[in-house]
């Protein structure tokens, strides 16, 4: 039995501009059929990533296969096998939503049925109107349903949801859905981190160009991340908390100590993903700002002319 090769392979994978160091040797494979949010803060450097891996940039270092292919070299046969929303929009013609997603739909040779994607990209109202007349949102939805219309095998979302109201944007969840029990491979970056924990099967955390963490998304930041803290008011209206794995078993011994009365302000809180995603990253850039404070402290740098042959060498 031969196992499917993952659908994209991303090894030790640098991007310089100039002098800024955007990516810096990144790792991370997606197998077939699975969703995998990479996340980060503005300017770790997702965009980048993603735009290698769609061919539109070039890498300074590293291996990148996407469907089996170096992006850098991807024909027209690879980049119809692939679906795309940008993080910026580029529809704003004259052309209708309909008449847009038909041309479209004319470069692909399995295109999904253009009124199927204008329904589940909630554009039906919308379908007779020209680009140019939509708002910011609706345009993302045109993005969204361009992305999807050549029915790709794989498809990357860079802030696909950016602009939608709240509506929108568990009707975009509904269509991602759909598209994942197909089996479609989903590449996605977001800022909304529900958003991601709703979607992802795995994440990636990208700080600084480099990867600080990944794995499925319950297991991201570590199992002690994920200790829920139990909250409740004491006879003098104090707030009180407890960090512990056994919640249970605390709220049981709070009940029995108050002798059966009613606990004000209860709550067991299980930290979010993204209360995971901001002790991670806060704690990544402390540290680093740490390790710059020292090595820019007098003593820890080397003074040239006490430079031993054997400091040299090393
Ligand atoms: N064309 C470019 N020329 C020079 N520097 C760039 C260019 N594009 C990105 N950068 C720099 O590379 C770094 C990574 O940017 P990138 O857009 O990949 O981050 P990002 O994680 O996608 O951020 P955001 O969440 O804000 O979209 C940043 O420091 C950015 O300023």
């Amino acid at each position: 039995m031969t196992a499917t090769p993952p659908v994209v392979q991303v090894r030790d994978l640098q991007k310089s501009y100039g002098s800024v160091e955007a990516v810096r040797g990144v790792s991370f494979s997606i197998e077939a059929g699975e969703t995998f949010a990479l996340l980060g803060p503005n300017g770790a450097g997702k965009s980048t990533t993603i735009e290698i891996l769609e061919g539109y940039r070039d890498r300074t270092g590293g291996e990148v296969r996407v469907l089996g292919v170096d992006p850098h070299r991807g024909g027209l046969d690879w980049k119809a096998r692939i679906g795309i929303v940008l993080q910026t929009s580029n529809e704003s013609g004259n052309a209708t939503v309909t008449e847009q997603l038909r041309h479209f739909a004319g470069f692909y040779p399995h295109p999904r049925d253009v009124d199927e994607v204008i329904d589940a990209a909630g554009l039906r109202e919308k379908a007779k109107t020209r680009i140019s007349k939509l708002s910011g949102g609706q345009r993302r939805r045109v993005d969204v349903a361009l992305g999807i219309i050549g029915r790709p095998e794989l498809l990357f979302l860079d802030e696909p949801t950016t602009g939608f109201d709240p509506e929108a944007r568990h009707q975009f969840w509904n269509l991602i859905r759909g598209l994942k029990a197909e089996g479609t491979t989903i590449l996605l970056t977001t800022h909304y981190l529900d958003e991601a924990a709703q979607l992802g099967d795995r994440a990636g955390i990208i700080v600084g160009g480099r990867l600080i963490d990944i794995g499925p998304l319950d297991t991201i930041g570590g199992a002690d991340a994920r200790v829920p803290v139990v909250r409740w008011r004491d006879g003098n209206g104090l707030v009180r908390e407890e960090r512990t794995s056994r919640p249970a078993q605390v709220v049981a011994d709070l009940v029995a100590s108050g002798k059966g009365a009613e606990l004000e302000g209860l709550e067991v809180i299980r930290p979010s993903l993204e209360d995971v995603y901001l002790s991670l990253v806060r704690g990544h850039e402390a540290t680093a700002a740490g390790n710059e404070a020292a090595m820019s402290a007098p003593e820890a740098r080397p003074d040239p002319s006490r430079l031993t042959d054997k400091d040299v060498r090393a």
